[in-house]
């Protein structure tokens, strides 16, 4: 089987453009079939502030009401995902932006309201992997922004650790596939605030054990969740880490 790597981006390295540029660089040189799923949860926050609307995270999950979609549309679909594009094809790298709504790449359920509402959340129902091969097999360079569809004519938010891990376990069945989540700080941490404390090697119940201790929190659960579930479904390897060390593969390594 060929090789595919998925790289996840977090707001924050895209938010900053010293950080935006290295990663680019790093992905750039990525040899072989790859993908990029961007997140920008910052900005949203930030926009939607300046327009009035609060922003709530439950787990490190959105609350999205019907403003707060029209926010990350254009945050997503638009700002984010057509910088990195355009840094791309800056590279020499034929990038393409995609949502899950475009060639009907990822549709999803609305998820119904529980004990939370989160309003226009997509839960994954279904991965278009037909289309997004050819891409690859034509060294285009789709670049994902984490926006699903509900085939009824909405799009609905989807955190985009989830996307990442819904298009490696798709991808498995077709190539060798490697995921990294890369963050702002160099992987899981014993400390969240000291970056010396790496966890290089993470397994499930270590991870439900720091959770239960408040080691790991906020942010880091979907990335865990998704990470694990990705690699109970075939994907090859699953790593955490920074912008630095993306090729050297330093970080936290999922077993
Ligand atoms: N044990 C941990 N190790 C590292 N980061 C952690 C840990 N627990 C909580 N976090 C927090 O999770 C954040 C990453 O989540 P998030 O900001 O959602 O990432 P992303 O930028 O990929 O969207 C870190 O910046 C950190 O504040
Ligand atoms: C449902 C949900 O939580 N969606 C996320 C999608 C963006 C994202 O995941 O961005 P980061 O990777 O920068 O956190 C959100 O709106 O924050």
């Amino acid at each position: 089987m060929d090789r595919l790597t998925i790289i996840k981006v977090g707001g924050k390295v895209v938010e900053d453009t010293q950080q935006l540029n290295l990663l680019l660089d790093q992905f750039n040189r990525f040899s072989g079939n790859k993908i990029l799923v961007h997140g920008g949860g910052n900005t949203a926050t930030e926009v939607a502030g300046k327009l009035g609307i609060e922003t709530e995270l439950v787990d490190g999950r959105r609350i999205t009401s019907k403003s707060m979609l029209d926010v990350v549309t254009m945050v997503y679909g638009g700002l984010v995902n057509k910088k990195i594009v355009a840094g791309l094809q800056a590279r020499g790298c034929n990038a393409i932006g995609l949502t899950g709504a475009d060639l009907n790449l990822i549709s999803a359920i609305k998820r119904p309201a529980g004990e939370i509402d989160y309003g226009f959340v997509g839960d994954v129902n279904d991965v278009n992997s037909r289309e997004l091969r050819l891409m690859l097999n034509e060294n285009v360079v789709p670049v994902v922004a984490p926006l699903t569809h509900d085939g009824k004519g909405s799009l609905l938010n989807t955190n985009a650790d989830t996307i990442a891990a819904e298009l490696a376990i798709e991808l498995s069945g077709h190539y060798s596939t490697f995921l990294f989540y890369c963050f702002d700080k160099p992987g899981v941490l014993l400390d969240p605030d000291d970056d010396s404390k790496i966890i290089y090697e993470l397994q499930a119940e270590q991870f439900n054990d720091y959770k239960q201790k408040g080691v790991i929190s906020t942010g880091m659960l979907p990335k865990l969740d998704n990470g694990f579930r990705a690699k109970r479904n075939g994907v090859k390897e699953v790593l955490i880490t920074n912008t630095e060390n993306l090729s050297s593969g330093r970080g936290t390594r999922l077993v």
